[in-house]
């Protein structure tokens, strides 16, 4: 079958990462086709980043009020009407993806709804083909084939399960389905101290429910510097969450309408639901890679070059090539990929210092490595700290539990890590201080001094640590 349209660029997945490289693509005068099966906006608009930042945003107060309570400056109870918060998060959802279907449209994006496979790859200077199916209002499938000069995969990833250890849609829910409860169990056991199981869980916690966490590794966030999952653990279990860290789970699943977990020693676990939160899968199946030359790793990861490439012509960006599972990270490799295509860059792809954020209200927030991570690659790290207790802003909002580390090497700061509440918010500040991106440096001690920190607020917390003694680690 010979293809019905032919595009200069064909993007599989319109997520954050795809999206972006359409629009990117767009501007520069290529013929853009967008392929997506489910919701545009992918993963982080409709059950990812944004959904999850409305349900924390909405609650965000009562904590802040209940410290109030606890300082004697306040009294009473807010109670929080579920339903109308789902309503109130589905609605700007939908809007937001009508949003960006229009602007993509606007941009002259050609946008195909259905699944998308590869059908060839390109032979010398001829296409390759992709077949897109959709599903009819009768029932029948309708497939189209599109010719591509440039395939961007971006088909980003899905909730991870391991044997005896999946969602079952009942007790045993996936993010994507607690996402979407209309009613708070009284209680919760979140599999995975992770950025999802903290984040939900914070959520859920400020509804009434009851918070037992369970991380197989040492540590809440064990990705993170080992003081942010002390940290962590301190302030949630004060809270009154049970935490369990570096236990082994034997099985998870509903029993009579509960979530019941059983550790591999035997102790067992009941609560009303359970969110598994164990990591992301990559959304490779099927699409027909493999018989383009791209190699697919583990799970399905797709391995690409120093250039994004997963094969001649094939670029994978996003969740779906396992190098890093954020928004931002897509969206940055989407900007290089089309650049990289379009003849712009020869340069390989540099993913800079890297900025990541957990949210609740208790917040984690780090750019480039951690000191523990440099020690390991054969660096001599230094650290310098500021506590909260000591800003003025923490100490008004009653919130000053936490800490800023700033991590040294020659003299130049090469990461910062911290946790508190609102530290998310020092995080571009923090990335610039630790460099950007590229072969830009990160800032010295005295660079920094001659910048003028507004008082008073949180920033002067990251001012603090710069200028606090540099220990080595
Ligand atoms: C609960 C949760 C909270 C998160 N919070 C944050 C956060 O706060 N900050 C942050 O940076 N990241 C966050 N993330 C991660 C973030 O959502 C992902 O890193 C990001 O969405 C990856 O973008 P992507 O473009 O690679 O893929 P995705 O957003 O996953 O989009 C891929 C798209 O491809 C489509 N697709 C897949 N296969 C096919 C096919 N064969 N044919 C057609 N279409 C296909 C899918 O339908 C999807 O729309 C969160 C994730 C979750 C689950
Ligand atoms: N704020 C954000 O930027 C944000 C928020 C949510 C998700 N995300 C992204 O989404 C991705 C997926 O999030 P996630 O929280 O599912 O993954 P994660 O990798 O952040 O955390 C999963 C946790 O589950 C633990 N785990 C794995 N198997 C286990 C088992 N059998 N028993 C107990 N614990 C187990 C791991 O040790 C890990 O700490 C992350 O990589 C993250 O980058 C980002």
């Amino acid at each position: 079958m010979t293809p019905s349209t032919r595009y200069d660029m064909i993007i599989l997945g319109g997520g954050p990462g795809g999206s972006r490289a359409a629009f990117d693509a767009a501007a520069r005068g290529l013929s853009v086709a967008l392929v997506d099966r489910d919701g545009l906006g992918g993963t982080c608009l409709n059950r990812g980043c944004i959904p999850t930042k409305l349900l924390l945003g909405a609650t965000a107060a009562l904590p802040l009020l209940e410290t109030q309570k606890k300082l004697k400056g306040a009294e009473g109870h807010i109670a929080f009407d579920l339903p109308a918060l789902q309503q109130r998060k589905d609605r700007y959802v939908k809007g937001t993806r009508q949003a960006l279907e229009k602007r993509l449209k606007a941009a002259g994006i050609a946008v195909y709804a259905g699944e998308g496979r590869v059908t060839s790859g390109r032979q010398g200077d001829g296409d390759g083909e992709l077949a897109v199916s959709a599903a009819q209002a009768d029932g029948t499938e309708q497939e189209t084939r599109l010719g591509w000069g440039t395939l961007i995969v971006a088909t980003g990833s899905t909730p991870a399960s391991f044997p005896g250890l999946a969602a079952d849609g009942a007790a045993v829910l996936d993010s994507t389905a607690l996402l979407d409860v209309t009613e708070a169990p009284e209680s919760l056991i979140v599999v995975g101290g992770g950025a999802i199981g903290l984040e939900m869980a914070d959520f859920f916690s400020r509804l009434g429910t009851r918070i037992t966490i369970v991380e197989g590794m040492g540590r809440l966030a064990p990705t993170e510097d080992a003081e942010v999952g002390d940290t962590l653990r301190k302030v949630y279990a004060r809270e009154g969450w049970t935490i369990h860290t570096g236990r082994k789970v034997a099985s998870l699943a509903t029993v009579d309408g509960n979530a019941v977990l059983r550790f591999e020693d035997g102790e067992e676990l009941t609560a009303g639901k359970a969110l598994l939160a164990v990591g992301r899968r990559p959304a490779s199946a099927g699409i027909g890679l493999e018989a383009l030359g791209a190699t697919l790793r583990g799970p399905g990861w797709v391995q690409t070059d120093e250039c994004l490439r997963a094969a001649p012509h094939v670029y994978a960006i996003g969740d779906v090539n396992g190098r890093t599972l954020l928004a931002h990270a897509a969206d940055h490799q989407a900007r290089y990929a089309v650049r990289h295509a379009c003849g712009d860059t020869a340069t390989p792809y540099d993913a800079g210092v890297m900025p990541a954020c957990i949210y609740g209200h208790l917040e984690a927030m780090r750019v480039g490595p951690t000191a523990e991570e440099l020690k390991n690659a054969g660096f001599s790290p230094r650290v310098s700290r500021s506590m909260l207790i000591a800003n003025p802003i923490a100490q008004a909002y009653g919130t000053t539990q936490g800490f800023i580390k700033i991590v040294w090497v020659d003299g130049r700061i090469r990461g910062v890590t911290a946790v508190g509440h609102g530290v998310s918010h020092l995080v571009t500040l923090a990335a610039v201080l630790a460099g950007g991106s590229g072969t830009a440096v990160g800032w010295t001690a005295h660079d920094a001094g001659n910048v003028i920190f507004a008082h008073p607020t949180l920033d002067e917390a990251l001012e603090a640590a710069m200028e606090a003694p540099q220990e080595p680690v």
